[in-house]
């Protein structure tokens, strides 16, 4: 018999059991598992509650799940609940979770088998959002390269305990996982999930909204269309160098934090923005696009891979003192400032008004409803997109942030303030200054200073952005059309290739590396143009536009879990971001 169709009531269960020497009275009522210790008179002293949707497994006997599964022999009257329990430690920005575990001994055996049946009724029943069957991308050589240990030893036996059923691949190339979505049978995965970093996390995401536009029939690269919605989540275990999508959505970079989220199947939608040169799609971001500083700090990592996560601290410091300006014309599409500012100090949080505002205002009918793009060109159109705006100048670094790309070297972000999931992105723009400024600057992003509330330094929240270089940059021009000719596409013509745009990379930091570096520090004359670093990926273009696609309630494009804050212990619980 299906334990759904049995004839008991599936939300209440109460009886005295016993944990360790002390007695409890347990009740499973609908929505929560309590147990409340009792004195010898039968009096209430401490409750514990754990609520179904955070129970990840019930198991007969005396069990241990990590670091391994073992069960102790004669146990016919025990049980053992795991469950999410939140740690005192994490970040400001969300606490880590730990697998909770209580083992329960039952009067009889009758009354254990009947938890047992009662709580996989009570799961099954208050939580038909999680997975039952993932497709698990592992980087073997993102970060310290601690992928497959990382999920085989922490993330596996918990899937594993939650009854759900993984596939797994580890990745022999760059662009692997991107091309088995967008290419492999997928029927019956719930998700997918990478283990890794952002490099790998966007590959995930390139597959998923390309796969869903070819099934659909439309065009990634034609923009009067509106983009479908993705039916896959995407969740992310953390194991690669900077991990920023996981960091802003979760609050802290931790695997077994993120494998519990996925487990209980939270969720949380983010904004995408859409990157085209010309009339081509280029590529998707959801963290930083940003040219200058941030450009080059990335090509000049990519030379130095081997040093791990410390290439960036490296390259950073190598960067700062090349002391770089370069000229550009910005062009930006400012969002509505009634709605929300990127210095207004808030926070996205858990159920945040603002991105529950903007997907009301957007899309009035959205429960349950299946788009998960706006039509951005309803947004864009001339009579409704508003006014563009124009900055001509030599900036030290340009960054549009669909988030607030928040990372452990950077705790609260590029933009503090911006929003996951409310259809605009924060533009940073940061002119040519005295190196003690953009100093400055840097370091604020790695305390609470205001790092906005400096005279060379300019943000504003946007719904797209255009980059071009100035008129008569002959040199600068020629430079561009090799760029263009020499990176980024396959053989399509059309779809972005990563390994193409590494290629690219590594060929321009070895070929512009020692030349550049030398120019900087020591010659007059320093590069003039400079790259665009998208998602931790060199953009094979320099003149490009951005805008911003929208996650719309119920939409489900990307799936990291849910994310733990201070408030409710989710981040935007109201819409979906991945699991
Ligand atoms: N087997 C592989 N061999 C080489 N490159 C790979 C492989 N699998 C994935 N990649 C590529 O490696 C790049 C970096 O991976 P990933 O993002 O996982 O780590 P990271 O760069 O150390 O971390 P972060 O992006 O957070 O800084 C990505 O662009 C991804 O496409
Ligand atoms: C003189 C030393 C300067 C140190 C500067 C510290 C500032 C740290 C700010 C980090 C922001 C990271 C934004 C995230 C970008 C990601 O999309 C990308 C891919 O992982 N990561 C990088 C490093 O480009
Ligand atoms: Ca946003």
């Amino acid at each position: 018999m299906e334990l759904l169709d049995m004839d008991i009531d599936p939300v209440r269960l109460e009886s005295s059991l016993w944990v360790g020497k002390k007695r409890y009275r347990a009740a499973l009522t609908g929505w929560h598992l309590n147990w409340t210790e009792l004195d010898k008179k039968n009096r209430d002293k401490k409750t514990v509650s754990v609520p179904v949707s955070e129970v990840i497994g019930v198991e007969e006997g005396r069990v241990q799940v990590l670091p391994q599964m073992s069960v102790a022999e004669d146990t016919d009257r025990e049980f053992t609940v795991f469950y999410v329990k939140r740690s005192s430690s994490g970040s400001p920005y969300g606490l880590l979770w730990r697998l909770g575990r209580t083992q329960f001994c039952c009067p009889s055996r009758d009354l254990r088998d009947q938890w047992m049946t009662q709580l996989r009724i009570a799961l099954k029943t208050h939580s038909p959002s999680r997975p039952h069957r993932l497709l698990v991308f592992i980087n073997p050589f993102g970060g310290k390269k601690q992928g497959r240990q990382i999920y085989h030893s922490l993330v596996a036996p918990l899937f594993e305990l939650a009854g759900i059923s993984s596939h797994v691949v580890v990745t022999e190339r760059a662009n692997q996982a991107r091309d088995h979505i967008l290419k492999k049978d997928l029927t019956g995965f719930d998700g997918v999930v990478c283990v890794g970093g952002d490099g790998i996390f966007s590959e995930l995401l390139h597959g998923v909204i390309g796969r869903t536009q070819q099934e659909a029939g439309l065009s990634e690269h034609d923009p009067s269309i509106t983009l479908q919605s993705c039916d896959l989540h995407i969740g992310i275990i953390p194991a690669g160098s900077t991990d920023c999508v996981c960091f802003a959505t979760v609050g802290v970079n931790d695997p077994v934090t993120s494998a519990l989220h996925i487990i209980i199947g939270d969720s949380q939608p983010l904004d995408v923005c859409s990157v085209h040169h010309c009339s081509s799609l280029v590529r998707y971001s959801v963290s930083l696009v940003g040219y200058g500083f941030y450009g080059d700090v990335l090509a000049e990592s990519e030379r130095h891979r081997w040093m791990g996560p410390l290439r960036y601290d490296y390259s950073g410091a190598m960067v700062y003192l090349s002391n770089r300006s370069y000229a550009g014309v910005i062009q930006y599409l400012p969002a509505d400032s009634q709605l929300s500012s990127p210095r207004d100090n808030t926070r996205c949080l858990s159920g945040c008004s603002v991105c529950s505002k903007g997907t009301e205002r957007l899309f009035p009918h959205s429960p349950g409803a299946r788009s998960l793009y706006s039509s951005h060109f309803s947004q864009f159109s001339s009579d409704t997109e508003g006014e563009w705006v124009s900055v001509e100048g030599r900036f030290r670094a340009v960054s549009l942030t669909c988030m607030s790309s928040s990372c452990p070297r950077s705790p609260l972000g590029l933009s503090p303030s911006a929003h996951l999931a409310d259809g605009t992105g924060d533009l940073i723009i940061v002119r040519d200054t005295h190196p003690l400024g953009f100093l400055t600057f840097l370091h604020r992003h790695t305390s609470t200073q205001d790092q906005f509330d400096l005279p060379f330094v300019d943000v504003h929240r946007v719904k797209a952005v255009r980059f071009s270089l100035p008129t008569g940059e002959e040199e600068d021009r020629d430079e561009e059309r090799e760029r263009v000719n020499d990176g980024g596409m396959t053989e399509e013509g059309k779809r972005p290739s990563r390994s193409g745009s590494h290629k690219h990379l590594v060929e321009r930091g070895e070929e512009r590396g020692q030349k550049d570096f030398l120019c900087g520090l020591c010659c007059s004359k320093a590069p003039t143009v400079s790259v665009w670093n998208c998602d931790g990926e060199i953009l094979p273009h320099t003149e490009i536009s951005c805008r911003q696609e929208e996650a719309r309630s119920g939409g489900n494009i990307l799936a990291n879990e849910g994310a733990i804050t201070r408030v409710n212990n989710r981040y935007n619980s109201n819409i979906k971001l991945f699991f």
